[in-house]
């Protein structure tokens, strides 16, 4: 049996990971980090990581990026391996993550699902063949959301540009240009309304034509089970940075 801390416990993926983990058989939740405790749950809750005093196999965090440091710290600590969901983390974080990853094995996605992380490959090589084309990113959320723009548009915008040698400038929204748009200009735009779990359109428009290549979460089962299987992944492991093309490849 994995045991798992789940951190951010009391939120909405949380609520769906206890679920999926509790119908999965090879895993059990044995204790919470969030911002309150929950009496309802039925494992301990902290609100201070280092109160913490069950023995854990790995922790799956979806929570906020305001707890990024202590659940690191935590994790490095006492050299559990880490699953690391949130988003909306900042370039110094990522680098963090890099480096804990030297000393724990470390999973990072800014999305678990399967869908995306086959298209991470497509929109870079539909970016490579569509030489002139202009591109932009479309995402829409559900309106609980806090980032923005999602860290999905941002990784598959990181991974255009990086098809393109780098080549392009992310633009988020164009409130305020009086500019004409610029040709190494990568458009990023958010939406945010009702409970949309996740949906994500890159557009590639050329001369009288267009191709859009759109993925689109039905529910948020979806990131809670590529989680489990990236938990399940990283358990037994040493040291090391993995993420779900890792797990994808076998
Ligand atoms: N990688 C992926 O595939 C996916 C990533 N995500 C990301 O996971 C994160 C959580 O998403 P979601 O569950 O929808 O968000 P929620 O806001 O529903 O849940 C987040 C939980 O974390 C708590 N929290 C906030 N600040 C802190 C803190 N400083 N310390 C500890 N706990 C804190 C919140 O408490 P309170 O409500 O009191 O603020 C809440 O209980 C987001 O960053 C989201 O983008 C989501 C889906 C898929
Ligand atoms: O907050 C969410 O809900 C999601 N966040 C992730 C992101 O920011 O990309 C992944 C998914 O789209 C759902």
């Amino acid at each position: 049996m994995i045991k798992v801390l789940l951190s951010g416990c009391n939120g909405a993926m949380g609520d769906v990971l206890q679920e999926i983990i509790n119908n999965e058989g090879q895993m059990q939740v044995v204790a919470g980090f969030d911002r309150m405790k929950n009496e309802k749950a039925n494992f301990p809750v902290y609100i201070n990581p280092k109160d913490c005093t069950e023995k854990v196999d790995v922790i799956i965090d979806f929570s906020h990026y305001s707890a990024f440091e202590s659940i690191l710290d935590y994790a490095l600590t006492n050299k559990i391996p880490l699953v690391m969901a949130t988003t909306g983390l900042t370039e110094e974080n990522e680098a963090s993550l890099i480096a804990a990853s030297k000393t724990i094995p470390v999973f990072r996605t800014a999305n678990m699902s399967v869908g995306v992380n086959v298209l991470l490959g497509i929109v870079a090589e539909a970016a490579k063949q569509l030489e002139g084309f202009d591109i932009e990113i479309i995402e829409k959320h559900h309106n609980k959301k806090v980032d923005s723009p999602s860290g999905t548009a941002l990784m598959l915008a990181n991974e255009i540009n990086g098809a393109l040698d780098n080549s392009l400038e992310f633009t988020y929204g164009r409130e305020g240009k009086s500019t004409k748009r610029q040709s190494n200009e990568l458009g990023i735009h958010a939406i945010r309304g009702g409970t949309i779990a996740g949906d994500h359109t890159v557009i590639y428009a050329g001369e009288d034509e267009v191709i859009e290549i759109k993925h689109s979460a039905s529910s948020k089962k979806v990131f809670a089970k590529g989680a489990v299987r990236a938990a399940k992944y990283i358990a037994d492991k040493k040291i090391g940075l993995y993420n779900m093309r890792k797990v994808l490849e076998g």
